[in-house]
């Protein structure tokens, strides 16, 4: 076995697992299973079936999930950089599927760093509804914020917040949560042998501590009949079955919903529960699900489906029917929120970027700015609300007055910046566009030295016939360039050469 494992976890592992463990041992000796998810914000899964570089092999509890072989490299590859799959552990697919995403749902992602499940989530949403999505560590959250813009979403607001801070500002509004808990990682042994070497510091113990933080949170800002899902990598039994155990105790209008039948899933063992006698109706801890290693080709998982059944009593004085209404790039964000205006006087909202313009005059220029690009440049209507955070503009799903007093790292969809009342578009506008969006557009062969010449940064001669114009525009000016029609950042076309404009901080060094 190359992987060291912790000799106090092995005999626990003995303990419970009893004639099954030589099966658990005997999974440290195969290597760990390597997965992409397909961004279908990008590309459709049978589309990217039809040009996937890499032997695919489904993954049964995720749609868009396959299995690369060992060794395949899958980040060495353009389609990476063009956002078309995300790196993604086998197991660590399943929790989202398990929230059942519909367009338009509101949903929470409150432990999101770096965005893996984010990203799916976005994905299912496809642009409609809202994804609010947070962690409390400021540092990863620049990964998290990264991952969102590669991916291409266009209605997400990305926090680094305390759960109690997003509770008092969004109080029952989301009718999805997923909380995907910093835990001690036991599931991840085998494929990240550091979380082994780290166990005693991310003790159990500790672990707890944070989640029973986080879920004494979590239902304060469901919507009345809402979902959420709680997932770990781990195994230990305090850190699942009895932390939704306590939850159920402490919130008795939720209940476990089955994960009977869903692909890969063991149930989860209620019988481990220390002291199960403290907790009534434990036998529907039953519904909950474990993925064993040695049982399926993933690493350890743990997932627990709470359905809130009761109402929210005094709670809901907060309007949680406030639309989330669309409104072109043309029109200015200036309507004051109502509570959220109120409830925080004192101003702490703060973003990566910096604060949000307090001057609708600001906002106007913006918004006017950005109105004359798309106009140009742009094919298609920008969704939500235009908001400004010093020259920075996004477009927001919320209505901003939501986000006063919280620390924003985006807005919305980070679109451009405005300097003397000019936009320059932003590479995450970019990397949200699909090909037809773009006035202007030029396609890089993905198999070519070229696209990884743009990826790099390079500046690249170009044919003016390999400029895609719609009628009417001129060759000279933003294009939009796609690796094989995907698109992958900006370039700027003139005389036959492409000024290139991947930003630094995102090019392809490593080749
Ligand atoms: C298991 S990781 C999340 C992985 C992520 N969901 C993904 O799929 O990429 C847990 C995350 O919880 C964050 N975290 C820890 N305590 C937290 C808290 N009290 N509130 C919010 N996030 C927290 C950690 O910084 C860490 O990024």
């Amino acid at each position: 076995m190359a992987v060291q494992l912790p000799a106090l976890f092995v005999e626990r592992m003995r303990g419970l697992l009893g004639t099954e463990f030589a099966a658990f041992m005997a999974a440290y000796d195969a290597v760990p299973h390597t997965g992409i998810r397909v961004n279908t914000l990008k590309i459709s899964v049978e589309e990217f079936v039809k040009i996937s570089p890499f032997e695919l092999r489904p993954i049964p509890w995720c749609p868009a999930g396959f299995y690369v072989p060992y060794g395949s490299k899958p980040g060495l590859h353009p389609y990476y950089h063009a956002g078309l799959y995300y790196i993604q552990e086998p197991s660590a697919m399943a929790p989202v599927e398990l929230l059942d995403i519909q367009p338009g749902d509101r949903v929470l992602d409150l432990c999101a760093a770096p965005g893996g499940k984010s990203t799916q989530i976005a994905a299912k949403l496809q642009g409609s509804g809202v994804l609010v999505t947070n962690d409390i560590h400021a540092e990863r959250t620049k990964a998290l914020a990264k991952n969102i813009e590669l991916y291409g979403v266009r209605n997400a607001v990305v926090l680094n917040e305390s759960p109690d801070r997003i509770a008092e500002a969004f109080p029952h509004y989301f009718n999805k949560v997923l909380i995907d808990a910093p835990c001690s990682g036991e599931g991840m042994f085998r494929k990240d042998e550091d979380m082994a070497r780290q166990w005693e510091t991310h003790s159990v113990e500790k672990c707890t501590v944070m989640q029973r933080d986080i879920l004494r949170i979590a239902s304060r800002l469901l919507a009345p009949g809402g979902v959420i899902v709680y997932s770990t990598c781990t195994f230990a039994p305090e850190e699942n079955e009895e932390m939704i155990a306590e939850f159920l105790q402490a919130n008795p209008g939720f209940r476990v919903v089955p994960l009977t039948g869903k692909p890969g899933f063991s149930p989860g063992r209620p019988e481990w529960i220390p002291s199960r006698e403290r907790y009534p109706d434990i036998e529907q801890l039953a519904g909950t699900g474990r993925l064993w290693p040695h049982r399926i080709e993933g690493e350890g998982h743990f997932a627990a489906v709470l359905q809130w059944e009761g109402d929210a009593g005094e709670e809901t004085a907060f309007d949680i029917t406030l639309p989330i209404s669309e409104r072109s790039a043309g029109e200015v964000a200036g309507t004051r929120g109502r509570a959220k205006a109120q409830r925080h006087k004192s101003g702490r909202g703060q973003t990566g970027e910096g604060r949000r313009s307090g001057k609708a005059g600001a906002e106007h220029t913006a918004a006017e700015a950005l109105a004359a690009f798309a106009a140009g440049q742009l094919k298609l209507q920008l969704p939500g609300r235009t908001v400004v955070y010093g020259d920075r503009v996004y477009q927001s799903p919320l209505n901003p007055d939501m986000l006063n007093g919280l620390k924003v790292v985006r807005p919305g969809w980070f679109v451009g910046t405005v300097k003397n009342g000019r936009f320059a578009p932003s590479h995450p506008l970019a990397t949200a566009l699909h090909r037809n969006d773009a006035v202007r557009s030029i396609v890089l062969d993905g198999s070519s030295p070229e696209a990884v010449r743009y990826l790099k940064g390079e500046t690249l001669p170009m044919e003016e016939d390999r400029v895609v114009l719609t009628e009417g525009a001129s060759t000279k000016g933003y294009a939009l360039i796609c690796i094989d029609g995907y698109a992958s950042g900006w370039g700027k076309w003139q005389d036959g050469m492409l000024k290139n404009e991947y930003p630094a901080g995102w090019r392809w060094t490593s080749v």
